[in-house]
C-alpha cells in the first residue's frame, strides 16, 4: 500500500508497507533518509490540514509533543490518552492545563502492575483520516538515539454517505478490531474519535490489529486480544503449514522481560510460544525454535547512550534470578545493515524465519514485551484469559501485501531462483549473533563496573 508521504521519504529501494524506523542523530544520511522519520516528519507527510489529533501512550513530555507539532497545528484539539496514576496524574495534569487544546483521558488499569503501553496516534485532516501505531514515549530522549518501530496508515479518505463501522472495512478486519479495541476505553472522549474512524473508509489497510485490553476475558472475548488474537489471526490467515513447518524459528525482539514463570514449558515455550508458532489450520505444538533478542551489557554499554540506555530496558534482577532458563534462547542487539547496532531498540517486534534465514513468514510491529501483563496468560484452566496491560501492534501477513506466500529478507545473496520475492525491511541483522560465553542479559538494578561506556561512565543504580 503506497502511503501519500512526501517524496523524501518514499525514495525506497523497496516497498516499506508503512514500516519506518525513528531518525538516528549522527548516522550517514543514507541511514536516515530511507524509511526512517522523526515527529516533525510525521506530522508534514501531508499538505492537507490537520482539523484535531490524538496522541495515546505511556510517557509524554506535553511541552516538548507540542512543539514537535508544526506551529499552525498547535491549537488544534489534542487528545492525550494515558495511564498515569496518583502523582504522575496530577503532575500530567498540571502540564496540560497550560494547552487550552488537550484534553487528558485517563485509561482505567483496573489491574495491580498493568500500565497503557499502547503508542498510536489518531491524526484527523480535513481531507482524511491518518493512524500511526508505533513504539515510542513522547519525550526527546526516545526520539534521536534508539531504534524504534512505527507504522504509518496512508490517508484514509472520509466515507461517503452515512458513517458505519462495516463499511469502508478490510479484508483484514483492521477497521472492526479498531473499533472494538477503542470501545474498551469505555471513555467518552475515545467514543468521539470512534466516530471520526467509522467516518473513514479504512478498506485499503491491509494489515492486521493485534491489541490488549486490561481484563480477565470470557468464551469468545478471549481470542479478542493479546496471543490469543494473534493465534486466531494466524490460524485463519497464517502461512501454510507445508510451507512453514515447526523448523521455522519463532524470533522475538523487545525492551523487557516480565516474570515469565520458574518452568519455561510452562508459558514462553508453552502457551505463548503455541500461540506464534501457530500456522493456517492449526495451532502447532510448541516445538518451534525460539530466538529471543535482547541487548547484552556489552550492547548497553557501547550504544549511543551508553549505559543510560539502560533506563529503557527495565529488565530487573530479582525477575531475572527466577528464570536463568532464558540463557538459553538470547541473541544479541546487532543492526549493521541499517547503522543502528548503537541505536539501542526500544522496538518491540516478532517474526517467523525459514531456517535458512532468507525468507519471513509474517512480521509483527508492536508495544508489547515479553511478558504475561502484555500478552495474556490463561487462567482457571484456560477459561479465562487474564492481560494487565493495553498494548497495540500491527501484524504484516504477505499475502495480503503483496501477494506472495512469504518476504524476503533483506541482503540475502542466494535467492530462490524461482522465487521473485520482496524483502521485508527486518530491522536487525538476520542471521542473529548468539550471545558469547560472556556475554550477560542487561540488567538496570545491578552495577555494571568491568568497562566503561563511550562517555567514560560506569554504572552504579541507585
Ligand atoms: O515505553 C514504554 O511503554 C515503557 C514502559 N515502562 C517503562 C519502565 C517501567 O515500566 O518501569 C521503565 C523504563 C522505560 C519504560 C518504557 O519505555
Amino acid at each position: 500500500t503506497q502511503n501519500n508521504l512526501t517524496p523524501k521519504v518514499m525514495k525506497e529501494s523497496h516497498p516499506s508497507f508503512g514500516f519506518y524506523l525513528t531518525k538516528v542523530k549522527g548516522l550517514a544520511p543514507e541511514y536516515n533518509q530511507h524509511s526512517a522519520l522523526d515527529l516533525k516528519d510525521i506530522f508534514s507527510l501531508t499538505k492537507a490540514k490537520l482539523k484535531a489529533s490524538a496522541q495515546f501512550n505511556y510517557m509524554t513530555d506535553i511541552p516538548w509533543l507540542m512543539k514537535q507539532y508544526p506551529a499552525e497545528y498547535r491549537s488544534c484539539p489534542l487528545l492525550i490518552v494515558h495511564g498515569e496514576q496518583r502523582g504522575s496524574k496530577s503532575a500530567l495534569e498540571k502540564a496540560a492545563s497550560v494547552f487550552p487544546n488537550i484534553t487528558l483521558c485517563n485509561a482505567k488499569l483496573e489491574i495491580m502492575y498493568g500500565t497503557h503501553h499502547t503508542k498510536m496516534m489518531l491524526l484527523l485532516y480535513d481531507s482524511g483520516l491518518r493512524i500511526v501505531i508505533h513504539t515510542a514515549n513522547l519525550i526527546e530522549n526516545d526520539w534521536f538515539q534508539k531504534t524504534q518501530g512505527i507504522w504509518i496508515s496512508p490517508l484514509f479518505p472520509s466515507l461517503l454517505g452515512e458513517q458505519s463501522a462495516h463499511r469502508g472495512n478490510s479484508a483484514t478486519n483492521f477497521k472492526g478490531d479498531l473499533l472494538e479495541y477503542l470501545s474498551f476505553y469505555n471513555r467518552p472522549d475515545i467514543d468521539e474519535w470512534c466516530k471520526h474512524i467509522k467516518g473513514h473508509d479504512l478498506s485499503n489497510s491491509s494489515v492486521f490489529l493485534i491489541g490488549s485490553i486490561p481484563g480477565r476475558h470470557l468464551a469468545e472475548r478471549k481470542t479478542s486480544f493479546g496471543h490469543l488474537k494473534l493465534r486466531k489471526v494466524l490460524n485463519l490467515h497464517g502461512p501454510e503449514k507445508s510451507l512453514v513447518t515447526s523448523s521455522w524459528p519463532l524470533i522475538g525482539q523487545f525492551s523487557s522481560i516480565g516474570s515469565l514463570g520458574t518452568d519455561q514449558n510452562q508459558w514462553l515455550c508453552g502457551e505463548w510460544l503455541a500461540s506464534l508458532g501457530t500456522v493456517k489450520g492449526c495451532s502447532l505444538t510448541s516445538k518451534t525454535p525460539l530466538q529471543l533478542v535482547f541487548p547484552t551489557v556489552n550492547n548497553v554499554r557501547e550504544s549511543l547512550e551508553g549505559y543510560p540506555a539502560g533506563t529503557s530496558l527495565p529488565y530487573s534482577i530479582n525477575v531475572a534470578k527466577k528464570q536463568p532458563y532464558l540463557r538459553n534462547f538470547l541473541y544479541q542487539w546487532k543492526s549493521d545493515r541499517l547503522s543502528r547496532s548503537h541505536a539501542s531498540p526500544h522496538i518491540k517486534t516478532y517474526l517467523r524465519v525459514s531456517p535458512d534465514n532468507s525468507s519471513v513468514a509474517w512480521f509483527l510491529l508492536t508495544s508489547a514485551n515479553l511478558s504475561k501483563a502484555a500478552w495474556g496468560v490463561l487462567e482457571k484452566n484456560g477459561s479465562q484469559f487474564m492481560i494487565r496491560s493495553y498494548e497495540l501492534g500491527v501484524l504484516f501477513m504477505p499475502q495480503y501485501l503483496v501477494s506472495r506466500k512469504v518476504f524476503g529478507v533483506p541482503e540475502v545473496k542466494e535467492r530462490k531462483a524461482n522465487m521473485e520475492t520482496i524483502s521485508f525491511p527486518v530491522p536487525y541483522d538476520i542471521p542473529l549473533i548468539p550471545y558469547s560465553n560472556k556475554d550477560e542479559i542487561w540488567i538496570w538494578d545491578i552495577p555494571h563496573i568491568k568497562a566503561p561506556d563511550r562517555h567514560g561512565n560506569k554504572w552504579c543504580p541507585p
